[in-house]
C-alpha cells in the first residue's frame, strides 16, 4: 500500500518556492550586513528607509521607478495579468472567448478570497487595516511633536490619526510600534497566488511532474488528478502569452521583495510580512486539499 504524504504539507516546487522566499529575505538582510556603502548610509528608523541623498542604491529610494508604477500599484498588476491568463487559457475554457465556466468562476472565486485578504490587511478591516491596528496595539503612535512646536496641529488629535496613511498626510510620523513590511506582504501574497495558479502548467509540460494529495470525503488520501478530467490534463501543459505574463509579473515582484529586504524594515518586519503573506495562500490552496467542502466550492488550480 502506497503511503501518500499529508495534504497539508507543500509538494516539491512548492517546497522550492517557500525555501527561495525565506532565502530572499535572508540574502537581502546580508547584503545590509556586509555591504559596506548600505551600512554606511544613514538610515531614519521611524520611515524605515535611508535618506534620498544618500541612498546606498537606486533601489534604496522610495522613488525609484519599479516602487512608484509597479509594487505601489502591485494589486492592479497581479489582477490584470492574472485574469488574462485566466480568460487565455485553453485548461480553463475557450481560448479567445470570455465565456464564464465553473473552472473560470472558481479562479475568480479564488482570486477575491486572495484579493479580500489583501484588502483586510493594507487598506481596510471594518476601519484601519490590520497592519495599522497591529502597529496601534504593540504601542506605536502617529507622532505630531514637530508640528505640534510649530503651532500646526494640536496633541490632543494624536488618536484620531489611526492610519499610517493619515498620520502621514498631515506630516506626522508613523512611530513606535511594530509595523508589519507592507510591501513584502504585498510582493509575497502577490507572487506566491500566481505561482499557485500556475504550477499545473510548469508541471504537465515537464519532467516536474508532482503529485498534490487531497483528503476524500470517506477518509482516503490520493492524488489531486482523480478529480481533474481528461480535457484538462492535456490542455494543462500549454506556455500560452498569459502564462509567460503573470510569471514575469511574479519575477518582478520576487526582485521587488530582494531590494525591500536589502534596504527597508527590520528583519522581524519583514518575516512578519511574509507568515501574513503565507497564511492567506494556506487557507486558499492548503486547506481544500483536506476539506472536500471548500474544494467543491473554490477547487484547486488546474483540477
Ligand atoms: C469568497 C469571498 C468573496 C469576497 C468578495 C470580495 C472581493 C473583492 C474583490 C474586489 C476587487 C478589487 C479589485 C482590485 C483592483 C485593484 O487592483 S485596486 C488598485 C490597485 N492598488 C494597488 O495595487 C495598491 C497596492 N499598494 C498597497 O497595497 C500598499 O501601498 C503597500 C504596497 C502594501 C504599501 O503600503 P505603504 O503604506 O505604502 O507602506
Ligand atoms: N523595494 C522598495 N523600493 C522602494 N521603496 C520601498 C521598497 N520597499 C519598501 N519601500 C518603502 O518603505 C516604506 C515602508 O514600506 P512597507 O511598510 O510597505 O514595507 C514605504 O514608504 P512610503 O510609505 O513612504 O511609500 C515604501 O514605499
Amino acid at each position: 500500500m502506497t503511503v501518500r504524504r499529508s495534504p497539508f504539507l507543500p509538494t516539491y516546487l512548492e517546497a522550492i518556492l517557500l525555501t527561495i522566499y525565506c532565502a530572499t529575505l535572508v540574502v537581502g538582510s546580508l547584503v545590509w550586513l556586509f555591504d559596506p556603502v548600505a551600512r554606511a548610509a544613514p538610515y531614519n528608523t521611524a520611515t524605515q528607509s535611508h535618506y534620498a541623498n544618500t541612498a546606498p542604491s537606486y533601489f534604496a529610494k522610495k522613488s525609484n521607478v519599479f516602487n512608484k508604477f509597479f509594487v505601489k500599484q502591485g494589486w492592479a498588476w497581479v489582477t490584470l495579468s492574472y485574469l488574462f491568463f485566466l480568460f487565455t487559457h485553453p485548461s480553463t475554457g475557450p481560448v479567445g472567448s470570455l465565456a464564464i465556466t465553473s473552472k473560470r468562476l472558481r479562479g475568480i472565486l479564488r482570486y477575491c478570497m486572495v484579493t479580500l485578504w489583501w484588502i483586510f490587511v493594507t487598506q481596510w478591516f471594518f476601519g484601519p487595516p490590520i497592519i495599522d491596528r497591529g502597529f496601534l496595539l504593540t504601542g506605536g503612535q502617529c507622532d505630531l511633536v514637530e508640528l505640534a512646536d510649530e503651532g500646526k496641529v494640536d496633541m490632543d488629535n494624536t488618536r484620531q490619526f489611526v492610519t499610517g496613511v493619515a498620520c502621514k498626510a498631515v506630516g506626522g510620523k508613523w512611530k513606535g510600534g511594530h509595523d508589519i513590511s507592507g510591501h513584502v506582504f504585498l510582493l509575497v501574497l502577490g507572487s506566491m497566488f500566481i505561482f499557485e495558479e500556475v504550477l499545473h502548467v510548469v508541471s504537465n509540460s515537464t519532467r516536474a511532474r508532482e503529485e498534490r494529495t487531497i483528503l476524500m470525503s470517506d477518509g482516503a488520501v490520493k492524488s489531486a488528478e482523480v478529480e481533474a478530467d481528461r480535457d484538462t490534463v492535456e490542455t494543462s501543459g500549454h506556455w500560452t502569452l498569459g502564462v509567460k505574463t503573470v510569471l514575469g509579473v511574479a519575477v518582478l515582484s520576487l526582485y521587488m521583495l530582494l531590494m525591500t529586504a536589502a534596504y527597508f524594515h527590520t528583519w522581524f518586519e519583514k518575516f512578519t510580512g511574509l507568515l501574513v503573506a503565507l497564511s492567506g495562500i494556506f487557507v486558499v490552496y492548503f486547506l481544500p486539499r483536506a476539506i472536500p467542502a471548500l474544494r467543491g466550492v473554490i477547487g484547486l488550480p488546474g483540477i
